[in-house]
C-alpha cells in the first residue's frame, strides 16, 4: 500500500478578534493511494479548514502535510476541487468551462480537445458541450465541475459537500457516477460530507471528526463489496456501520448544546 497523503500532528488555529481560535487541534491520517476517505462530524468541527490545508489553500498553524512524500507549500495540479455551490463560469459553455482548467498546460490543442471530450461523456454530458451553465440543472453542473477537476489528471480530488445542494434522486445518480469516475480514473479521494449514507456508500474508510477544537474521534475501514449499487444502504453491515457514525455525531452534538454552542 503507497501512502498518498501524511496528514502529521496538523492543528489549526484562526485568528478571531485578536485572539486565536483553535480550530483544529492534532489530526494525524494516513491515506493510501487511492483510497476514497469520507470525512463526517457536525458542523464547525474542521472539515472544510483540514481539506483547504491538504487542497493548500490554507495553511496549518502546527504540524505537516506531505503528498507523495512532499511538504505542501500551496495549491497544485496534483489535486483537483469541486466545491458545493456550483464555480462555473456562467459566459462560458461547458466545453469551454472545462478546458479552461487546461489553460496553463502544455498539451497541443488536438491534446487538449481529447482530454475536454473524454470527460465530457466520463460524466455523461456528451451532447451538452456547447450549452451554457443556466441552461443546466443542479446536477448536470456538477458533472461539469467533476470533468473540470479531472481534466488535468490530478491524483486527488478534494470535495467538500459537492451534492449537498441536489435533490436526493440527482444526488444518488452523482453518487454512482462518481464511483465509475473513480473507478475508472484510480484517483485518491477526500470528500466532505453530512451524510452519513453517503460517506459510507461511497468511501473505503470514514473518517469522523469531534469538535471544539477539531480533532480524529474515529477511523473507521468500510469493508463493503464493489461495485456498489443503491441498495446496499439496506444490508446489515451498512447500517452497523451508519449506527456507529450516527452515535459519534450525536455525542459531539450534545457537547456543543452543553457547552451552549448549537
Ligand atoms: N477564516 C476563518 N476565520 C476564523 N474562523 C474560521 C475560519 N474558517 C473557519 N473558521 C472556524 O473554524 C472552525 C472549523 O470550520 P470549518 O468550516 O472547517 O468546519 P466544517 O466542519 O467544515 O463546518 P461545516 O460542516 O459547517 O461546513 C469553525 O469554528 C469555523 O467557524
Amino acid at each position: 500500500m503507497t501512502e498518498k497523503i501524511r496528514i502529521e500532528r496538523v492543528g489549526k488555529d484562526f485568528d478571531v478578534d485578536g485572539r486565536a481560535m483553535v480550530a483544529i487541534s492534532e489530526i494525524d491520517l494516513s491515506i493510501a493511494e487511492n483510497q476514497f476517505v469520507s470525512i463526517v462530524g457536525t458542523s464547525g468541527c474542521g472539515k472544510s479548514t483540514l481539506l483547504n490545508m491538504v487542497g493548500g489553500l490554507d495553511e496549518p498553524t502546527r504540524g505537516r502535510i506531505l503528498i507523495d512524500g512532499q511538504d505542501v507549500r500551496g495549491p497544485g495540479r496534483d489535486r483537483g476541487f469541486v466545491f458545493q455551490s456550483y464555480t462555473l463560469f456562467e459566459w462560458m459553455t461547458v466545453e469551454e468551462n472545462i478546458r479552461y482548467a487546461l489553460e496553463k498546460s502544455a498539451l497541443s490543442k488536438a491534446e487538449k480537445s481529447d482530454m475536454v471530450a473524454h470527460f465530457i461523456e466520463a460524466v455523461g454530458l456528451a451532447g451538452f458541450e456547447k450549452a451554457w451553465p443556466k441552461q443546466l440543472s443542479g446536477g448536470m453542473k456538477q458533472r461539469v465541475a467533476i470533468a473540470r477537476a479531472l481534466v488535468y489528471k490530478p491524483s486527488i480530488l478534494l470535495m467538500d459537500e459537492p451534492f449537498g445542494a441536489l435533490d436526493a434522486q440527482t444526488r444518488g445518480m452523482m453518487q454512482e457516477l462518481l464511483l465509475q469516475i473513480w473507478t475508472d480514473h484510480r484517483v485518491t479521494c477526500l470528500f466532505v460530507t453530512h451524510d452519513v449514507d453517503e460517506a459510507i456508500f461511497l468511501a473505503d474508510r470514514v473518517v469522523v471528526l469531534g469538535s471544539r477544537p477539531g480533532h480524529v474521534k474515529r477511523d473507521l475501514v468500510v469493508d463493503l463489496p464493489r461495485p456498489r449499487a443503491f441498495d446496499l444502504v439496506t444490508a446489515p453491515e451498512f447500517m452497523e456501520t451508519k449506527r456507529l457514525i450516527l452515535n459519534d455525531i450525536r455525542e459531539e452534538t450534545l457537547k456543543l448544546m452543553a457547552a451552549g454552542a448549537h
